[in-house]
């Protein structure tokens, strides 16, 4: 097998890219660099392990989840991040909490150097869809962008001319609908996203704005990036993605340009404008501008698809008036990835690899123990085969389950505990407690409804990351005071009442559960 064979099924994991740093080194020096990696590997995850303890399961969620391990040289660890903000935001706020992990890890790390990558799902620009598949692009080099050609998407993409004028974020040929795995967790983001991208110019809107969230990797940017694509199907239609990250960037630069009308005149002429991340979406004048863009969108009967990674009421940073748009369109969760669906999700990758690999296969067995194993989202998934193909290609082996065991090992992760959201707390205490959710939000203060609210703002505190002012808020507009007397009110009872401590104990084991 050629090198440049050896890259191309390569390409796409962080594994991959220190080998393929290596590769252009020597191709003998591949073996060495397995080696080198699994140590690695075995650092890189108990260093996750350390900072998801340190900063806490949803911080890093929002900031680390994407983080990936270039390589460990001398006393630096280089580390990559998708996007320039991801960048700036760690360095400016987590630098030390970084560099202090990575000691504990391994003492003789002085640095830490953060870059941003070229992210295989922004490998693609736009206009090299048009490139004839499975052809290098001349402007990605050593192919360190490109995206794995098992993986591709078969069928020639289309363009959108839009996307030139307003600068679009760049879309990954491969996240397709036609690639997008149905199961219970998605069916009905899945059957919406259809929806909208099959509608035509002057269709009346069903749903405006959809919005679509879900944790990290459950396949958010997969179905916008579909709608995208099917949407740009038709030549009448112009279909528009941007993350928000790209959105405020391009807000700010034509702003500097004094070219902030052109921006804005351009971005109304859309007939579908797709924003990813929307967590990411910060400044006022951002915020403010984004508001008025969704405004004169909707208004004018064109579609707004959004993605983010909570939903609209959990936006702290968001403006009221962004938040009850956004709420007021069709917001649908996509729920974690079920086992068959990432044994179904793990199969099409499979098929799609063997497409180019036609001696890679996969038993059954191994299919069964990797989506058995590897709970946590679709890019580990991806990473498991990538992985078993790179092995089994640069050792002429077949995958067996005790290789596939070795190879993913820092996938599996035990099991996290549940994420509990404040609406459950307020469902199953109204329960636990015979009243309604709204007599705990209501002003109402009898002797029956006092205490359940204040046990719910206990648990509220306690089992989410939810800030006080946050809760009191959630609590039908309370001050942050009285979410912080209910605190210490329901912790000084527990102390002392046995048949309370008991039924707190009871909730919280109902809610994680
Ligand atoms: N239902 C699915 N069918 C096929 N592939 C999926 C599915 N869900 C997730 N994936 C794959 O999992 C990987 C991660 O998905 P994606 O990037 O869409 O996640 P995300 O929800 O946007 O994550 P993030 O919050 O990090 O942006 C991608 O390779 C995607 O193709």
């Amino acid at each position: 097998m050629s090198a440049a064979d050896i890259i191309t099924a390569l390409a796409g994991s962080h594994l991959n890219q220190k080998i393929r740093t290596q590769m252009t080194i020597s191709a003998e020096t591949i073996p060495t660099g397995i080696e080198l990696a699994d140590i690695e590997r075995d650092q890189w995850a108990r260093f996750k392990g350390r900072l998801r303890t340190n900063v806490g399961e949803d911080f890093y969620t929002s900031w680390f989840a994407r983080m990936d391990l270039e390589r460990i040289h001398d006393d630096c660890v280089h580390m990559t991040v998708p996007t320039k903000f991801l960048k700036s935001w760690i360095q400016a706020h987590y630098a030390d909490r970084v560099l202090a992990c990575w000691q504990s890890e391994a003492p003789s790390v002085k640095r830490i150097e953060l870059t941003v990558r070229t992210a295989m799902r922004c490998a693609a620009p736009v206009k090299d869809a048009k490139a004839p598949l499975g052809q290098p692009r001349p402007e990605l080099g050593n192919g360190a962008s490109r995206p794995a050609p098992e993986l591709r998407n078969t069928a020639t993409a289309p363009v959108s001319a839009s996307h030139d004028a307003l600068g679009g974020s760049p879309l990954d040929p491969r996240l397709t609908f036609a690639t997008f795995v149905m199961g219970r967790s998605n069916t009905l983001a899945h059957a919406a996203a259809r929806q909208v991208a099959e509608g035509r110019r002057g269709d009346s809107v069903m749903f405006n704005p959809l919005y679509i969230h879900a944790g990290v990797g459950l396949g958010k940017t997969h179905l916008l990036q579909a709608v995208t694509w099917a949407g740009n199907s038709n030549p009448e239609r112009k279909v528009l993605y941007l993350t928000a990250e790209k959105f405020m960037y391009g807000f700010v630069a034509a702003l500097k340009s004094q070219t902030a009308l052109a921006f804005k005149e351009a971005l109304r002429g859309i007939d579908v404008l797709v924003i990813d991340d929307l967590q990411f979406l910060q400044g006022k004048s951002t915020q403010s501008e984004f508001c008025h863009t969704l405004n004169a969108l909707i208004d004018a009967g064109r579609q707004v698809v959004i993605a983010a990674d909570r939903p609209p009421s959990d936006l702290e940073s968001l403006d009221d008036r962004v938040r009850s748009r956004l709420a007021g369109g069709l917001v649908v969760e996509m729920g974690s990835l079920g086992e068959e669906l990432r044994l179904e999700i793990l199969k099409s990758r499979v098929s799609a690899a063997k497409a180019h690999h036609a001696t890679f296969d996969v038993p059954m067995p191994v299919l069964e123990y990797l989506a058995k194993t590897i709970t946590h989202n679709g890019r580990d998934l991806e990473g498991a085969i990538n992985r078993l193909l790179a092995h089994s290609k640069l050792n002429a082996t077949t995958v067996t389950l005790e290789m596939a065991e070795r190879e993913v090992r820092d996938l599996v992760r035990p099991m996290e505990p549940k994420r509990v959201k404040i609406e459950d707390i307020q469902r199953v205490v109204a329960r636990q407690y015979n009243v309604s959710r709204s007599d705990l939000l209501s002003s109402r203060r009898t002797a029956n409804v006092v205490r359940p609210r204040q046990v719910a703002m206990y648990l509220a505190k306690t089992l989410t990351l939810r800030s006080l002012p946050e809760i009191g808020r959630r609590f039908g507009g309370r001050d942050h005071t009285t979410v912080l007397h209910a605190v210490r009110k329901i912790e000084a009872l527990v102390a002392k009442d046995v048949s309370l401590s008991d039924e707190v104990e009871l909730l919280k084991r109902q809610l994680q559960e």
